[in-house]
């Protein structure tokens, strides 16, 4: 049985960049790969001429009549574009850092992505604009808005996907299965029971949803509209397709959004976004995902058994399995993937840590004079701060990366090995638990492109590690973009 909860949709929020409030507004064009589209009227082809590009690509034709599919990624550090043709070609793509805006001194940060989506959408080719057919989104996995549907406003700030509220984890954990998903303090129920708990705010008329919902929200104006993916750590159970008795029968339930497969039409762009990008008619707007399951789509591993790391700001695994695992006491869940599962977790390791440290150059630098086969002696647990979500669930756990060495190259040395062995131990994890026992890793996000990073991995994994196809969640955004175009 499906329960869908329907709600009032408020007026469609305008997308106009909202003015810095009180903070610095410093958000830039960091890489913008875009096309010159001309072409003789008469002649059956257009032709693309992409320039300043990290990757050259020869003159790439477009059939006349020819469709394109918009994926954007609203990872932990910045925004990115990928924009497709149904060969899954890239015709263009781009990235946001985010602004900083602040408001009574917080990060304000609905006013950070709202200004991010419109500078995105101001940097697809507004040639290639009137050819996109269609547009999807993938967010950060647990960060939770709360808003009021009749007005689309905020009811609190949002809760980001690496925040933890263990006030109301006895709550949950005497409604929900032992060890469920949501039985974790940065689970997205945990923050809304959390919220429903202590906030006196008129609850009427509150609805939940998650960053990837709110954003396409705002392109397609339709309330309360969330995927299977992005809902599992709200306690949707994408096995049954329906939120389960136990959270239904909950006086906060009401407040769930309703769920859709990743990739489906969710209705056309609104009319005033549609002619203030020059967006076609036809252009719908579909439902995302996370944007670690947005890599592992971006990576298009097929078959049981591959996985995809994604090292961005956080590593996040994912090993497509056959079988669904679960366990809220080590950080792990499954993920749905058409009949197959993605089984894995977010640990708080990763990137973040490593931009703490040193810049992308130096690590690029200093990456240069490692000897990847030769084994680090530091035992490091990288960590931004106390807390970790997965391979080990303890949100008291300590970050540890002392001794520092004198030379910065050993340094980072330590570090990347030590990354290597949580994301070494979380893979073992999974098949002690029963998971398909991986057989082959791809590498998404900002350090993929390490290569010794990568021979070091391979050496602590002991498997075949590569880099992905595509490295982005964008594309794998994008990707759910063309199937929501293609079964409208
Ligand atoms: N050469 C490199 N080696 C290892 N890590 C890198 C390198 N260059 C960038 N990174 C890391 O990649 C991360 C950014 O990756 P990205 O996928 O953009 O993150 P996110 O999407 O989570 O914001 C940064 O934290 C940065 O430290
Ligand atoms: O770390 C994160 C932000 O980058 C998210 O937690 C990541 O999306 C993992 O969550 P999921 O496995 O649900 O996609």
């Amino acid at each position: 049985m499906v329960v869908s909860i329907h709600h009032p949709t408020c007026s469609s929020p305008f997308l106009r960049p909202t003015s810095p409030k009180n903070g610095r507004h410093s958000s830039r064009k960091l890489i913008l790969r875009t096309g010159i589209l001309w072409g003789n009227a008469d002649k059956a082809k257009t032709r693309i001429m992409t320039f300043g590009s990290s990757k050259d690509k020869a003159d790439i034709d477009l059939e006349v009549g020819e469709r394109l599919y918009l994926g954007m990624d609203f990872g932990t550090s910045g925004a990115r574009y990928a924009l497709i043709d149904k060969e899954g070609a890239i015709r263009a793509e781009g990235k946001r850092e985010y602004p900083l805006y602040t408001s009574k001194d917080a990060a304000d940060w609905l006013s950070s992505w709202k200004m991010t989506l419109h500078s995105l959408l101001e940097d697809v080719p507004v040639s290639l604009r009137p050819l996109i057919a269609s547009i999807s989104i993938d967010g950060t996995s647990a960060t939770t808005i709360i808003i009021d549907s009749a007005t689309g406003e905020p009811l609190c700030r949002p809760l980001l996907y690496n925040e933890s509220c263990p006030d109301a984890l006895p709550a949950i954990k005497s409604i929900a299965p032992a060890n469920h998903t949501v039985c974790t303090g940065t689970s997205t129920l945990c923050k809304l029971v959390s919220w429903w708990n202590s906030d006196d705010s008129d609850k009427e008329s509150a609805l939940l949803l998650h960053q990837a919902d709110w954003l396409l929200w705002l392109l397609h104006g339709k309330l309360g509209v969330s995927d299977y993916n992005n809902a599992l750590k709200v306690g949707y159970d994408p096995e049954v397709d329906s939120y389960p008795s136990w959270l239904l029968s909950q006086p906060y339930s009401r407040v769930l959004p309703s769920i859709q497969a990743p990739g489906t039409s969710i209705g056309p762009i609104t009319e005033d976004i549609r002619t203030q990008f020059g967006f076609p008619k036809d252009c719908v707007v579909c439902t995302g995902t996370t944007d670690s399951i947005a890599a592992f789509l971006a990576a298009r591993a097929t078959l049981p058994g591959k996985a995809v790391t994604s090292l961005g700001s956080t590593l996040a695994i994912k090993l497509l399995s056959t079988n669904r695992i679960e366990d809220a006491r080590f950080g792990v869940y499954s993920h749905r993937l058409d009949d197959k599962w993605l089984v894995g977790g977010a640990s708080n390791t990763g990137g973040a840590v490593l931009r703490k440290l040193f810049t992308d150059e130096q690590l690029e630098k200093l990456s240069e004079h490692i000897n990847p086969m030769i084994a680090s002696p530091l035992d490091y647990y990288p960590l931004q701060a106390v807390g970790e979500r997965f391979p080990v669930a303890d949100p008291k756990m300590e970050p540890r990366l002392y001794p520092r060495p004198e030379s910065d190259v050993e340094y980072l040395h330590g570090i990347l090995e030590s990354i290597a062995r949580i994301e070494a131990k979380a893979y073992g994890l999974l098949k002690d638990m029963g998971a398909t026992e991986v057989e082959e890793v791809f590498t998404a996000g900002g350090g993929a492109k390490n290569e010794k990073w990568t021979k070091i991995r391979e050496r602590v994994l002991g498997l075949p590690v590569s880099r992905a196809l595509e490295t982005e969640s964008a594309y794998g955004a994008a990707l759910l973009a063309l199937k929501g175009a293609q079964y409208q």
